[in-house]
């Protein structure tokens, strides 16, 4: 897969000209699924299958530092790859994209650059200076420009929008199953294993730990179940508790650790995708280490339970 990240001088090399799903696409969601297969399927007819999307970090309007999203740029490319897209576009919305007027947006980027034979959209995609470009625009320029849009109504499950703000919503207060249903997947995070206090295999516990990454959304601190996918493929199941280790910790800092079940190998710098499947209670305080590992014990009861049945 081709991926623009944060840079203006895209060129597509195409024959028979793209397919360009524009949209945000935070979470690679139900809704976005809708798209994404219109740009799949459009790829197995010959053209070049583009999602187009924004890095907001470079624009003054956004106050960057508290925008949380569902999946990190990186944890974008490695859906879109997995998905089989041939392009991601990561377009700087620096201000002065920000002030474009949408029909330049038509012509310089999705015809000129992109070669664009298809644009897919949702029905309420706005772009553009004041966001003036929408459905509408576009269909009014695609005859001169040649290209055709098709838009997408907004997926529904039990009667509610799927929409990415939603889904941050139930991530944060823990609600993984409901998440995973909007998604499509579960929520995961992903990074690599570093060192921590050396003190999870002296209570036979060893956990493997990842540290939080700015501007993720993350849920309520507390203890998952959870699914691993290691860097060489296996897929094994465990515990994970996200938080600042009050029993232990004098930091305070958040970890994210994650002991897998029946596992014993060391994994420290291996990139891992842990996916969190299901809340199983909050994080506490205990009075010593020897009450946090009976809890612990409990902890992974539960997990099997709930993942296993
Ligand atoms: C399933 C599980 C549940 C945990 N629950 C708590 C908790 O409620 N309170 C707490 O202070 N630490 C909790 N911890 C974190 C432990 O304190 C931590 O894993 C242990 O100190 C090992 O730290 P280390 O990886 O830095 O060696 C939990 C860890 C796991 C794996
Ligand atoms: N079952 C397991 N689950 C997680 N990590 C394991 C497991 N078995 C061995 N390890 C290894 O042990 C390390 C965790 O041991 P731990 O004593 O908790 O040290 P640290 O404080 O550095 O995380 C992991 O990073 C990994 O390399």
């Amino acid at each position: 897969m081709q991926h623009y990240f944060n840079q203006k001088d895209i060129q597509i090399n195409t024959e028979k000209g793209s397919v360009v799903a524009l949209g945000k696409f935070d979470g690679f969601h139900q809704g976005h699924k809708l798209l994404l297969d219109e740009v799949l399927r459009l790829q197995k007819d010959g053209y070049t299958g583009v999602v187009f999307t924004f890095d907001i970090r470079k624009n003054s309007i956004f106050d960057v530092d508290k925008l949380q999203s569902i999946i990190t740029s990186e944890e974008k490319c490695m859906l879109a790859e997995q998905m089989g897209i041939d392009v991601l576009v990561e377009y700087p919305f620096d201000d002065a994209f920000a002030s474009m007027e949408p029909e330049a947006f038509v012509t310089d980027i999705l015809v000129k650059r992109l070669h664009a034979g298809y644009v897919v959209v949702g029905t309420d995609y706005g772009f553009g200076k004041k966001k003036r470009g929408n459905v509408e625009l576009l269909r009014k320029m695609a005859g001169e420009y040649g290209y055709q849009v098709i838009v997408i109504e907004k997926k529904k499950i039990h009667d509610v929008i799927v929409s990415s703000t939603y889904i941050r919503m139930l991530i944060s207060e823990g609600k993984m199953e409901e998440a995973e249903t909007f998604l499509g997947r579960p929520y995961f995070l992903s990074g690599h294993v570093v060192h921590g206090r050396e003190l999870g295999r002296t209570i036979q516990v060893p956990t493997a730990n990842l540290l939080p990454k700015h501007g993720k959304i993350y849920p309520v601190t507390g203890v998952y179940a959870s699914r691993i996918h290691l860097e060489d493929g296996r897929v094994c199941y465990g515990i994970t508790n996200i938080g600042d280790n009050p029993t232990v910790n004098t930091d305070r800092r958040v970890t994210i650790e994650t002991h897998i079940f029946d596992f014993d190998e060391d994994i420290y710098e291996q990139k891992l995708v842990v996916e969190l499947l299901s809340f199983i209670r909050g994080e506490q305080k205990f009075s010593g280490v020897s009450e946090l590992k009976a809890q612990m014990l409990a902890d992974m009861e539960v997990a099997k339970q709930r993942i296993f049945g």
